[in-house]
């Protein structure tokens, strides 16, 4: 995918589900078509975690839900792994602080893939930016069960003191939001929000999806 502007970014990020199979209370598959089925806009394979599958069985996994992805138009992202992102020509790739190098991983990967970088703080946000970053993920917002190297919680504050110093690059919100504390990342000036739990395990995986849909188009910008 790519050649996408800045706007058509900020627009696939809208509602961006992350999820592995550590993450899934059902097949993976079966969660990602139905959370596509919900509208999801952008899906990041994040293979992490007690269990997390490795070698030749995470590549299929991945390979599967790429094509779910493929089949209904959602950009797929790999999550910290550059082999696995460029074996299985991912859309792009999403690296954190403690990964490879946003600059390097620009540099392997060209201008033709959406590259997301983790930031925690605003020196953070302006280094992956110089680094050559397509959106930033910005957390954790709240309080996350997820991830279990997270950092400090940052609330809303983090994402408008990025906004206030005068970057527009698309961003999203990350940790602990669920569709009731959505809104507040979105006034702050995240582009969209960015889910594991509360899309991967709800009862119902489409009703959520659609329900942060509604939530971003409703108070979105
Ligand atoms: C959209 C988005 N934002 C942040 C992260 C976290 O990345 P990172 O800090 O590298 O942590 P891991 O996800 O690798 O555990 C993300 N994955 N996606
Ligand atoms: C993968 C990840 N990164 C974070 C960060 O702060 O960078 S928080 C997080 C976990 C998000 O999962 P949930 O929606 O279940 O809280
Ligand atoms: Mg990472």
């Amino acid at each position: 995918m790519k050649q996408i502007d800045s706007d058509q970014l900020r627009d696939l990020l809208k509602v961006y589900f992350i999820m592995g199979s550590a993450n899934c209370r059902i097949a993976p598959a079966k969660v990602l078509k139905e959370a596509v089925a919900g509208g999801i806009t952008m899906f990041q394979f994040r293979e992490k975690g007690t269990g997390a599958l490795t070698a030749q069985v995470r590549f299929n996994l991945g390979r599967r839900l790429q094509k779910i992805c493929r089949a209904n138009g959602v950009p797929f992202i790999v999550n910290d792994d550059i082999d696995l992102a460029i074996a299985l020509d991912a859309d792009g790739i999403h690296v954190g602080q403690d990964d490879t190098p946003a600059l390097a991983i620009r540099q392997l990967l060209g201008e033709d893939k959406i590259v997301g970088v983790s930031a925690h703080s605003l020196a953070e946000a302006q280094q992956a930016i110089a680094d050559g970053a397509d959106y930033l993920g910005i957390g954790p917002i709240y309080p996350t069960s997820s991830k279990e190297d997270a950092r400090a919680v940052r609330g809303t504050s983090i994402i408008k003191e990025i906004r206030n110093s005068g970057i527009t690059i698309p961003l999203v919100g990350i940790g602990g939001i669920t569709v009731h504390n959505a809104a507040p990342v979105l006034a702050a000036g995240a582009d969209g929000i960015s889910v594991i739990s509360a899309i991967a395990g709800a009862e119902d995986i489409t009703l959520a999806a659609r329900g942060f849909v509604h939530e971003v188009n409703s108070n979105g910008s």
